[in-house]
C-alpha cells in the first residue's frame, strides 16, 4: 500500500570545508571547487499527501512567501515531471517545517529543505525518478541542491553540480552563527572577490586529510575576505574561533566553523562562546540521514 505521510525527515546543514573560486562562466556564475560536508544538525520536514493536488507549505517562514519557498518550487517541478512520466498528476502534498538553520548562513538550509522534499515526494508519489534525474531537475533552483541529493561527502566542481564522493575526517564541528544574513549574490558580485585560485585535485585533498584526524589546513574560502569586509560580525566570529583552531566561513557566510577530534573538545569550546552568538556542535555525516528514513519506511509499507 502506498504510504500517505512521512514525518521527521531530516534536512541537514552542509559545511564547505574549503571553497575556491577558479573562474567565471559567460553567464556570470562562478566556477568553484569545494568539499561539501553534511553534519547532524538541520531542519526537520513533515509530509502529508493531499487529495486535491495542491502543494502547500503549512508553516509560516518569516521572509519567505510560500510560493517562493524552494521546497514548493522544487515540488511543483517534480509534480510536472511525474505527470509527464505517468500520464496523470500525483496527489498534492502538505509540508510542515521545523526551521533550525539560519537563512543566509552558508549552511545550505533552503537547498537542503528542497532536496529532502524532492527525495521524499519521489518516494511518496512513486514517481520513479533516479537520483541523477532529481539532481538535474533541481540544479536550476540552486547550486547546492544536487549535492544534498547526491547524499554523501563530495568534492564538487563546476557551479557545484559535478560531484565525486570523497572521504573527509570523521570529526566534530563547532558552528557559530554571527547573527547576520549574508546574501550570496552580493558576495559573488563584489569587485574585491578573487576569481583565479589555481585548481586542486581531489587526490590533493585526500592526501592532506588522510594525515589528520580533524579537518584543518587545506585550502581556504575565497568568499571569506569579501564577507568579512562587508559584514563585521563575521570577522568577529572568525577572530574569536581562530584561538581554538583553523576557523573558517562556510559557503558565502555568515556562519563560521572549526573542527575538533572529539565531542568533549567541541563542548569545551562551545561553553566559552560569547553569549551574543548562537552556537552549536555537530558530527560529520558521511551519508544523508534521509537514506535510512526512506529505507525503513519502505520496509514498513
Ligand atoms: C556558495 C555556495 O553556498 C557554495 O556551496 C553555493 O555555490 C551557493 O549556492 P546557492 O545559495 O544555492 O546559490 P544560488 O541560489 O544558486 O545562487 C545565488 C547567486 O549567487 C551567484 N552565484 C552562485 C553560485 C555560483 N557558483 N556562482 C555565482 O555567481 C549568482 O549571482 C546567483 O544568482
Ligand atoms: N525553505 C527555505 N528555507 C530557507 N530559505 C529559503 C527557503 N526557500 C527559499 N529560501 C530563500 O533562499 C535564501 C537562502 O537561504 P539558505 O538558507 O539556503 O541560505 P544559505 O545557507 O546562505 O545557503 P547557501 O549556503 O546555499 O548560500 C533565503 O534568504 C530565502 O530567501
Amino acid at each position: 500500500m502506498r504510504a500517505r505521510f512521512l514525518h521527521d525527515c531530516p534536512a541537514p546543514a552542509k559545511l564547505n570545508l574549503f571553497l575556491h573560486v577558479n573562474g567565471r562562466r559567460a553567464d556570470g556564475y562562478h566556477l568553484l571547487q569545494t568539499v561539501f560536508q553534511m553534519v547532524d544538525h538541520g531542519d526537520l520536514l513533515h509530509f502529508d499527501l493531499r487529495a486535491d493536488g495542491r502543494i502547500r507549505r503549512t508553516t509560516e517562514v518569516p521572509g519567505v512567501p510560500e510560493e517562493s519557498d524552494l521546497i514548493v518550487r522544487a515540488l511543483v517541478l517534480l509534480q510536472a515531471a511525474c505527470e509527464e512520466r505517468h500520464g496523470h498528476p500525483p496527489p498534492g502534498i502538505d509540508v510542515a517545517i521545523d526551521k533550525r538553520l539560519p537563512m543566509g548562513g552558508g549552511l545550505g538550509g533552503g537547498s537542503s529543505d528542497a532536496a529532502t522534499a524532492l527525495m521524499v515526494a519521489n518516494a511518496l508519489w512513486q514517481a520513479g525518478l533516479t537520483r541523477e534525474e532529481l539532481m538535474a531537475l533541481a540544479l536550476p533552483l540552486g547550486a547546492d541542491i544536487p549535492f544534498f541529493i547526491f547524499g554523501q561527502t563530495a568534492f564538487a566542481e563546476g557551479v557545484g553540480e559535478a560531484l565525486q564522493a570523497v572521504e573527509a575526517p570523521d570529526c566534530w564541528y563547532l558552528v557559530i552563527e554571527p547573527g547576520v544574513a549574508v546574501p550570496t549574490a552580493a558576495i559573488f558580485c563584489s569587485e574585491q572577490l578573487t576569481r583565479d585560485t589555481a585548481p586542486v585535485r581531489i587526490t590533493d585533498f585526500s592526501r592532506h586529510t588522510m594525515k589528520h584526524t580533524v579537518f584543518k589546513g587545506f585550502g581556504k574560502n575565497d568568499l571569506q575576505a569579501v564577507a568579512v569586509s562587508l559584514f563585521p560580525p563575521v570577522a568577529q566570529a572568525i577572530d574569536w574561533l581562530s584561538a581554538h583552531g583553523d576557523a573558517r566561513m562556510t559557503g558565502s557566510g555568515a556562519c563560521v566553523f572549526c573542527a575538533f577530534s572529539s565531542e568533549t573538545e567541541a563542548d569545551t569550546v562551545l561553553q566559552q562562546v560569547p553569549g551574543v552568538w548562537k552556537a552549536w556542535k555537530a558530527k560529520a555525516l558521511m551519508h544523508h540521514p534521509l537514506n535510512t528514513v526512506l529505507q525503513v519506511s519502505a520496509v514498513i509499507e
